[in-house]
């Protein structure tokens, strides 16, 4: 399927190819039920009935019946006003590529095939030096003990362009149980459907034959006692019907594991970009590539994962902004 200029293929579309390519009839046309929502709040980490997002912000003083919504974990305020700042700045110096729908992307990672399961290290030769604080600084939460960073992608999303990214899972062979992000710049909300789709999808069916990371409240498995899969083990106890917002407020990191990972696909609507917001997204190994099968050609691309390159050599930019860089890193 060949791209339009714009970058969209197929039924991904944004307000580009919709107006000037006639692609307004393939949009997916996602049908949501706004009386069938809850709002995650993340002070009491429980769902409550609504869409509009900011109703969160009412915590403590929340109506209703409140839904418990397994899988997710907020840290607000990861990031200081300053560091958002410094990283937009340094991010905003290396080359966008384009993506769908609306989105444009910096990719970092390993060459991956998921339809024939065939990952290579290709010129992967790890990340830009300014964004190794941010990883360094995801050693300071529990949950994210032993996460070894092997994807990191930054994406823009444009108001502009209507950018938004349709429902998926990200890929369950090679991506593992702990996905990451980072938000900047302007708040943002993750819009959350249960999956009923055929396991085969996403490769959700490798997540049967491998042991999970975190148990339901999101700590860490020492010892694996019950054997029971990542798949099995966070399998869903709400109603079907029901469509969960998450907030992702400017400058929190957001972790998606378990239930939500695996038995929810996740979107960003484009109703829900106000303005220009950034994120950095970040994916582990799954357990085959880091002590099973496949560890040697894990071990190749988690050495490459330990590096860090100057993008100001890269893409020959003023060296003063070196500077910036290394106060992130507190050097
Ligand atoms: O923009 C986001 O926060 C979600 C991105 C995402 O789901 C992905 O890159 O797989
Ligand atoms: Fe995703």
């Amino acid at each position: 399927m060949k791209p339009r200029p714009c970058g969209c293929k197929g039924c991904r579309t944004c307000l580009i190819c919709e107006t000037q390519y006639g692609a307004a009839d393939l949009k997916l046309q996602l049908e949501l039920d706004k009386e069938k929502s809850y709002v995650y709040c993340p002070y009491c980490n429980k769902a409550w009935k609504g869409w509009d997002i900011n109703s969160y912000k009412e915590h403590p003083n929340h109506h209703g019946e409140p839904l418990s919504y397994r899988g997710v974990y907020i840290h607000l305020d990861f990031i200081s006003e300053l560091e958002e700042q410094i990283l937009i700045d340094n991010i905003d110096e290396i080359p966008w590529d384009n993506s769908q729908s609306g989105r444009r992307k910096q990719n970092y990672g390993p060459k991956v095939n998921f339809k024939k399961k065939k990952i290579v290290s290709g010129n992967f030769e790890g990340f830009p030096k300014f964004s190794k604080m941010l990883q360094d600084r995801f050693a300071t939460i529990e949950m994210l003990d032993g996460f070894e960073v092997i994807e990191q992608c930054s994406l823009e999303y444009d108001p502009t362009k209507g950018a938004s990214i349709d429902p998926h899972i990200d890929d369950c062979w090679v991506w593992g149980e702990r996905i990451v992000t980072v938000n900047f710049l302007s708040d943002s909300v993750l819009t959350m459907t249960r999956f009923k789709g055929a396991k085969t999808k996403y490769n959700l069916c490798s997540a049967e034959n491998y042991l999970p990371v975190l148990d339901l409240e999101g700590k860490i498995i020492r010892n694996n006692k019950n054997q029971r899969s990542s798949l099995d083990i966070c399998k869903p106890v709400t109603d079907v019907d029901v469509i969960v917002r998450i907030p992702m407020p400017r400058r929190s990191l957001l972790v998606l594991y378990g239930e939500s990972r695996y038995h929810w696909e996740h979107c960003v609507l484009r109703q829900d970009i106000s303005a220009r917001r950034v994120c950095i997204a970040y994916r582990e190994f799954t357990p085959p590539y880091m002590n099973g099968e496949h560890q040697e050609l894990g071990k190749e691309i988690r050495r490459k994962g330990k590096m860090f390159w100057d993008h100001t050599e890269k893409y020959q930019i003023n060296v003063n902004l070196n500077e910036k860089c290394d106060i992130l890193n507190g050097i």
